[in-house]
C-alpha cells in the first residue's frame, strides 16, 4: 500500500510528503522495525517513541508518524495530532477495515465483561457461529489462542487479530483505558453491551463521570444499523440508554426495571439461580451456569446478545445451561473436609459484595475471606473491599496481591492502616498468600466457606517475593477433586 493512500484519513499537521514510498508494515516499536514500514512514534507511560525515530531511520523504516515536531528527519514525518489515535486509523485502513467485514459484539463495563464474553462466546457457537475472542484472559482467534498483557490490546494488534481471523463473530472487551488510548480506533460494532459501572480505575479517569465517558466512547462506534444493550438497572447504564435513545439510536435495555425492554422477573438467588425473563409480553424461566445475583445479569444481557443473532429461545436457554463457566470466575472447589472454597477475580468493591454476598447464601456455617490489592491501582477502592468484607464476613485475612513494583513495606503499612481504619478484631494481616489461604482453611470446618478474591485466573504475581503460585494451585493441597 502506497503512504499516501494510508493517510487518506489522517489530519497532519505539516506538509504532505513529496514522495509516495510503498508502505510494507507498520508499527509502533521500533524493535520490530523493517525495511519499508511506517513506525508511529507513541508517547507513553514508560517510555517515549519519538526517542527511538533515529533507530526506526537505521532499520529501514520509510516514513514516520509521530506528534511533535521532527527534527531533520530525511524521510517523510507525518505530524499528527495524536500518535495514538493516528495508529488506530493507519492500522485499520493497512487492514482494509476488518470490523466492517465482521459481525463484531464490543463488551464494556465495569464486572462482568470476561464472564459476558465467554458466555456469549459458548452460546454463538452453539448456534452455529464460529466466534474469535479478544479479552483479559487471552485473545482466541480461527480456534488458536494467544497471551495478551492488555484487556483490550492496542489498535495495531487488534487490526491485526480481526484480519487474521475467518470466524463469522469477533467478540471483544473494550476497557476504559483501551477506549481512552484510542485502541478502538477505527474499529466499529454491530452490537455494544454495557454491563454496570461502579468505583474503579479512579487514579486513572480522575472521577465516575470521566470513567463513565471513556466507556460510552464504546456505543459511539456502533455501525449503522447497530443495537447497544444496556443494563438499565444500573444509574450509569441509565443514562447512557437515555443519551443513545435521544440521539435515534437502537437500544434495546434489560433489567428489573419495569421500563426494560427485556424484563428480570423472579430473581432466585439460591441454587440453581434463576431468573425469569419478559420478552415481548412473555415470561420464561432461565438458569445461570454461574451462581450469583450479578451472574443473572450476565447470563441475561448473553440471552439479548444471542437473540441479536437470531438465535431460537429455547436453544439459547439450553446453551447457557450447559456454560461451562470461566477460570477464576466464581470458581468452587470443595475439601474432603466438607469446607467449600471459591476463588474469584473479585477486585472492585461492587464485585467482592456480589462475590461474598453468593458464598454467604450458600454457607452453612462461617465465611472466612482472603484478598488483596494488587500496587499502584485506584486505591480509593481499598477501603470499601474492607467495609464488605467486615460486614459479610465472619473472619477476613488481608494478604498480598500483586505489588506491581510497590515495595512491599508500604502496602503492608497501607493494610495495617486500612485495617486500622475500617476493620475489625476478626480481620488479620498475613504477607504470605499462600499460607493466607492454608490459614483460612485452617480455620475452617464443614459446612464453612472461604472466599479467595482479587486474583482469579492470573497465575502470577509480578515483583512478589513469597509466592509465584495461583490461587488455584494454592488450594491443589488440599482438594481431593476439580470444580465441581
Ligand atoms: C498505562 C498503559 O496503558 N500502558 C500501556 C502502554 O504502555 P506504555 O505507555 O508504558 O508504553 P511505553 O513502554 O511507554 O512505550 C511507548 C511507545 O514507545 C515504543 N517503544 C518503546 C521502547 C523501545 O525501545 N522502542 C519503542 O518504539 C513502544 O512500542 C510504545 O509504542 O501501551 C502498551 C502497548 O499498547 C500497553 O500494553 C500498556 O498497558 C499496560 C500493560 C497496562 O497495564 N495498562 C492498563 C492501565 C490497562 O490498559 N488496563 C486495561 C484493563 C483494565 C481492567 O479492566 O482491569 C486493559 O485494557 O488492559
Ligand atoms: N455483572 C456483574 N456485576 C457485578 N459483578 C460482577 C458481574 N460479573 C462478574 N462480576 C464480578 O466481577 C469479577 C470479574 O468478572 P469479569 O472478569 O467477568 O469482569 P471484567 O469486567 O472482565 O473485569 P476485569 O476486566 O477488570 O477483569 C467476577 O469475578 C465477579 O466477582
Ligand atoms: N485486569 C486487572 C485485574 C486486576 C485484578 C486485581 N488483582 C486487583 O485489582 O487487585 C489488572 O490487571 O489490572
Amino acid at each position: 500500500m502506497k503512504l499516501n493512500q494510508l493517510l487518506e484519513n489522517i489530519p497532519f499537521e505539516n506538509e504532505k510528503p513529496i514522495v509516495d514510498p510503498e508502505i510494507k508494515g507498520l508499527t509502533d516499536s521500533s524493535s520490530e522495525v523493517e525495511p519499508g514500514y511506517i513506525f508511529i512514534a507513541i508517547t507513553g507511560y514508560q517510555s517515549d517513541g519519538h526517542s527511538y525515530i533515529t533507530d526506526a531511520i537505521k532499520k529501514g523504516a520509510s516514513a514516520i508518524i509521530g506528534e511533535k515536531d521532527a527534527l531533520e528527519c530525511p524521510i517523510p514525518y507525518i505530524k499528527v495530532q495524536n500518535s495514538k489515535k493516528a495508529l488506530g486509523t493507519v492500522s485499520a485502513i493497512y487492514y482494509q477495515n476488518p470490523s466492517h467485514r465482521k459481525k463484531m459484539i464490543g463488551i464494556t463495563g465495569t464486572n462482568g465483561k470476561t464472564t459476558t464474553s465467554y458466555m456469549v462466546k459458548h452460546v454463538l457457537e452453539d448456534i452455529g457461529y464460529s466466534c474469535s475472542l479478544i479479552g483479559t484472559i487471552q485473545n482466541i482467534v480461527n480456534g488458536e489462542k494467544f497471551e495478551t498483557n492488555n484487556t483490550t490490546p492496542n489498535a495495531l494488534r487488534v487490526n491485526e487479530l480481526l484480519a487474521d481471523s475467518t470466524d463469522d463473530v469477533v467478540i471483544m472487551e473494550a476497557s476504559s483505558q483501551g477506549l481512552a488510548e484510542y485502541r478502538l480506533e477505527g474499529i466499529e460494532f454491530d452490537l455494544c453491551l454495557f454491563t454496570n459501572l461502579s468505583h474503579e480505575h479512579l487514579n486513572y479517569h480522575g472521577s465516575l463521570d470521566n470513567y463513565f465517558e471513556a466507556k460510552k466512547q464504546l456505543f459511539y462506534k456502533l455501525k449503522h444499523n447497530g443495537t447497544a444493550i444496556i443494563n438499565v438497572d444500573d444509574f450509569y447504564g441509565e443514562k447512557l440508554a437515555e443519551e443513545l435513545h435521544q440521539k435515534g439510536m437502537n437500544i434495546y435495555t434489560f433489567g428489573e426495571s419495569r421500563n426494560a425492554d427485556l424484563q428480570m422477573n423472579e430473581l432466585n438467588l439460591t441454587h440453581p439461580y434463576s431468573v425469569h425473563l419478559k420478552e415481548n409480553g412473555e415470561k420464561f424461566p432461565v438458569v445461570s451456569p454461574i451462581p450469583g445475583y450479578h451472574n443473572l445479569y450476565n447470563t441475561t444481557i448473553t440471552y439479548a446478545a444471542a437473540k441479536a443473532f437470531f438465535g431460537e429461545r429455547q436453544s439459547i436457554i439450553d446453551s447457557l445451561e450447559k456454560f461451562p463457566g470461566v477460570e477464576g470466575r466464581f470458581n468452587i472447589y470443595r475439601l474432603p473436609n466438607g469446607v467449600t472454597t471459591v476463588i474469584d477475580h473479585a477486585h472492585t468493591a461492587d464485585a467482592v459484595l456480589n462475590c461474598l454476598q453468593t458464598a454467604s447464601d450458600s454457607k452453612t456455617g462461617r465465611l472466612v475471606h482472603v484478598f488483596g490489592f494488587k500496587g499502584q491501582k485506584d486505591m480509593d477502592k481499598r477501603k470499601e473491599m474492607i467495609k464488605i468484607s467486615t460486614e459479610i464476613s465472619d473472619q477476613y485475612i488481608l494478604t498480598l496481591d500483586d505489588l506491581n513494583n510497590v515495595p512491599e513495606n508500604e502496602m503492608i503499612e497501607h493494610l495495617y492502616e486500612l485495617q486500622n481504619e475500617y476493620g475489625n478484631d476478626k480481620g488479620k494481616i498475613m504477607k504470605d498468600r499462600t499460607l493466607a489461604i492454608e490459614e483460612a482453611i485452617r480455620l475452617s470446618e464443614e459446612g464453612d466457606w472461604v472466599a479467595i478474591t482479587g486474583k482469579g485466573h492470573q497465575s502470577y504475581q509480578q515483583a512478589y517475593a513469597y509466592s509465584v503460585q495461583s490461587d488455584k494451585e494454592c488450594l491443589q493441597l488440599f482438594l481431593s477433586k476439580d470444580t465441581e
